[in-house]
């Protein structure tokens, strides 16, 4: 069913700018894709506004309508560019290790695990909820080097409706007996992952929800055979996405060096992106995680290639790996997003890698006060590299990233109100973290006068939306609370390609039990039933007559 939203709107537009509409309609067609925004600016929204967008759409027929209350927003959906979702049951474990020994003893036990398919649905299942309720709507998930269990991943992703990357992952040595491939059985069970996930359902606008990516782990876990297959594999499959780690941490880089010396030259030593490159790794649509210590000439190949970097500051400093410098990597033109890189990091929220990322600009910046290149991030660059900057990453940038028209609806409805969203439900815990709108209104936030309930904004005197600029001003103070202070509390609906698939609403009932943290809703029609209950025919009928 087509969805009409009628509320504030904040959507990154270059690594530098944002734009905020304080009152728009948002018409997204049944395809979820988004059709038309209007920004009505100095008048309140009234019905002749939404004949108008109905009429420029060409809509008949029926259609959910959501209003954002004072204190909510839209933006697009957070992208994750790295995360590791087997390794989401050690969330909080073994961070007094380095990235090498932190493998051996902290991530390798629990990936075997997943060999029995059973644990691996189960814990699955868990896991891409908990990613979707933090509100990310595209993720690069790397599973682990089972075949069986990363299908089940990847069906389980698609049921739940979130687009996604999905790879096992290939090591072939490095790795300890009970956790390890056979060289020979590597690419067959890649390939046979490959067919299964382009083999599900697409989306209703034809395009596909679930990609495959080739996952070979690092450079250390892959034998030079495994990697000379893996090239016939890149080569003759540009379309196919390819991600692994690069240049984390001081030991992984210099034992990659001595695995592949016999790729330096006299006078050229080999480096760690030269020996992906030599295996055609390099390309654009390849995702390389952390680069901490990349030399200027991989740099130049990064660059040449038109790589990804997926940036992990909070797996970069949990692991002590180091600081990467996000700013430099921007400079260069170099496409970068944010990974939550779980378990290294230690969160799955991409706003947590927002902080971080912060706080690691702020480091750069402070070790080198002479320079004007290493400074702190904005609130802008913060906001695109978890957006749109992530959807360069991925080369999804024409499809999600920002909310426009055009663009599959893939976003958040954010709420940081103090006080639940009127009602229907939901009835949501509040996030002591964030100063919000409502309880703390006149303590907090100068949240202006707005009309504060389910029906359409008439126009009378609680309504003062004549200062344009006071109303982006709020937006801009709102997105930097959710920035800096939000969580999934936070979040009140998810959307991927128009479907509400998480988010707060429907997650809690009246005493405050999470009642769907571990269900799997699956069909859009169950789905349906689930969330929008008697709401949902209540608006299709305030529709008929609004229409009427
Ligand atoms: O942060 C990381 N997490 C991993 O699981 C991994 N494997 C190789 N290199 C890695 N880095």
């Amino acid at each position: 069913m087509a969805l009409l939203i009628i509320g504030s709107l904040v959507s990154p537009v270059d690594n530098r700018s944002y734009k905020t509409l304080p009152n728009a309609l948002i018409y997204v067609g049944d395809d979820g894709l988004i059709k038309a925004i209007n920004h009505i600016v100095g008048v309140p929204i009234t019905t002749i506004h939404i004949e108008a967008i109905l009429g420029e759409v060409g809509h008949c027929g029926e259609f959910e309508i959501l209003h954002l209350a004072r204190g909510e927003f839209l933006i697009p959906g957070f992208i994750d560019t790295h995360t590791h979702a087997p390794q989401f049951p050690n969330v909080g474990a073994g961070q007094q290790y380095e990235l090498l020994k932190w493998l051996e003893n902290v991530t390798f036990p629990m990936e075997a695990k997943f060999k029995n398919v059973d644990f691996a649905r189960k814990a699955y299942t868990k896991i891409v909820k908990r990613i979707i309720d933090a509100g990310t709507t595209t993720c690069c998930y790397y599973g682990t080097l089972h075949l069986e269990a990363t299908k089940e991943l990847a069906r389980i992703v698609h049921e739940y409706g979130q687009r996604a990357f999905i790879g096992k992952c290939n090591m072939d040595r490095e790795s300890p007996s009970y956790y390890v491939e056979r060289t020979d059985e590597s690419v067959p069970h890649t390939e046979e992952l490959i067919k299964y996930i382009r083999l599900l359902t697409p989306s209703k606008d034809g395009s596909l929800y679930v990609y495959p990516v080739l996952t070979p782990r690092f450079a250390i876990a892959t034998t030079d055979e495994l990697l000379k297959r893996i090239r016939v594999l890149v080569d003759s499959d540009p379309l196919l996405t390819i991600q692994t780690h690069i240049s984390e941490n001081p030991s992984e880089v210099r034992r990659t060096k001595e695995l592949f010396k016999h790729l330096s030259k006299p006078e050229k030593p080999i480096t760690y992106a030269g020996v992906y490159d030599h295996y055609h790794l390099l390309r654009n649509n390849t995702i390389l995680a952390h680069a901490v210590y990349l030399e200027e000439e991989e740099w130049k190949l990064v660059k040449e290639k038109n790589c990804g970097i997926s940036h992990c500051p909070t797996s970069n400093f949990n692991l002590t790996s180091g600081v990467a410098k996000v700013g430099d990597m921007l400079d260069r033109g170099v496409k970068v997003g944010l990974g939550t890189d779980v378990s290294g990091g230690f969160s799955p929220s991409i706003l947590t890698a927002v902080r971080h990322a912060s706080i690691a600009a702020k480091v750069v910046a402070i070790a080198d006060l002479n320079s004007f290149a290493y400074r702190p991030l904005t609130v802008a660059t913060l906001f695109w590299l978890a957006t749109l900057g992530g959807a360069q990453v991925c080369n999804l940038e024409r499809k999600a990233g920002s909310l426009e028209v055009g663009k599959s609806f893939d976003a958040i409805v954010v709420n940081i109100r103090n006080t639940s969203t009127p009602s229907p439900p939901p009835v949501s815990p509040h996030n002591l973290n964030l100063w919000g709108v409502g309880d703390d209104e006149d303590l907090g936030l100068d949240i202006r006068r707005r009309k504060d309930n389910n029906s359409i904004a008439d126009g009378d005197a609680e309504v003062d939306i004549a200062d344009e600029n006071q109303l982006k001003e709020e937006l801009d103070a709102m997105l930097e609370r959710l920035l800096f202070c939000g969580d999934d509390r936070n979040l009140r609906r998810v959307y991927v390609q128009g479907r509400w698939i998480g988010g707060t609403e429907g997650r809690y009932d009246s005493t405050g039990v999470n009642v769907n943290a571990t269900s799997l809703w699956r069909s859009n029609e169950a789905m349906s039933r689930r969330l929008f209950g008697s709401l949902h025919v209540i608006h299709v009928m305030y529709i008929r007559w609004i229409v009427a």
